[in-house]
């Protein structure tokens, strides 16, 4: 199989996490089977989680070891520690509550009632990246980052030309005016993401077809950021129909 970004098609977006959720459990297996460990990015939005509750009541759950997988976040809302709007709050009740995984190998961006400024909690999430790397990098290498797309194409909080998806030195950024709310967020920016050995995008609804069209017709990433997601070894599309309808049919991988 080759590196080419493939987009799977599913009926419908209980299809769709159903299917990204059985994924996950066997490729995590495999992962952990061949290097006994495994670092996972999770993201925020609706369908980010709820592939996590799908995760969470298959009955193929535990034939994973949780407690050799580390997981991170792509990005975060800066908002209170117990704010419903945190992805780490959304992905605790969707799953991490539910599996055997160490608190330790849970890691959450700082809230802003941890740290209330910003560019402080970036540098802290920016310290712990560099904690978990190996072989000299800056980060760990994640063996999947799961990223929701946006109606604009955004991906994290990285979002259509901003300062946030133009950085190459920062592993974190601090986004303060994202246009959507809320308005702090704190994100890893593209080159940690695509640092990654597979990048699962899930997204669902016809609000999202445009953004996943032009991206995969040669859009700019600035303009278009999940037009920049590309992993090392994998980058794969998991979308409904509704939100493949202006998708190339060469890319369209055949369904089963
Ligand atoms: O913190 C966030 O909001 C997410 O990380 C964001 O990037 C999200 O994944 C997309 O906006 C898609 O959200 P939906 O899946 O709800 O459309």
């Amino acid at each position: 199989m080759t590196n080419e970004r493939r987009v799977l098609v599913h009926p419908d977006k209980q299809a769709l996490t159903g299917s990204v959720a059985a994924r996950f459990l066997t490729k995590t297996v495999d992962i952990l089977d061949d290097l006994g460990e495994a670092n996972v990015a999770l993201t925020g939005g609706t369908v980010g989680i709820a592939v996590l509750e799908a995760v969470n009541s298959s009955p193929a759950r535990d034939s994973v070891d949780w407690s050799k997988v580390h997981f991170w976040w792509g990005d975060e809302r800066f908002v209170a520690k117990d704010s419903e709007e945190r992805n780490e709050r959304q992905a605790r009740e969707a799953l991490l509550d539910h599996i055997a995984v160490p608190p330790e190998n849970i890691h959450p961006f700082p809230a802003s009632d941890e740290i209330a400024d910003i560019d402080e909690a970036a540098a802290v999430y920016a310290a712990e990246l560099e904690a978990f790397a190996s072989d000299g990098a800056r980060h760990p290498r994640f063996d999947i980052t799961f990223l929701g797309v946006g109606p604009d194409g955004h991906i994290a909080s990285l979002f259509p030309d901003r300062a946030g998806i133009r950085e190459t030195e920062a592993t974190v950024i601090a986004e303060r005016d994202a246009p959507k709310p809320p308005p702090q967020r704190l994100s890893l920016t593209r080159p940690v993401l695509n640092a990654s050995d597979r990048i699962w995008l899930v997204l669902a609804g016809a609000d999202k077809a445009s953004a996943l069209g032009l991206a995969l017709a040669g859009a700019s990433y600035t303009e278009v950021p999940v037009a920049g997601a590309k992993g090392r070894k994998r980058t794969v599309f998991f979308v409904d129909k509704d939100a493949a309808v202006d998708v190339p049919e060469n890319l369209i991988a055949p369904s089963y």
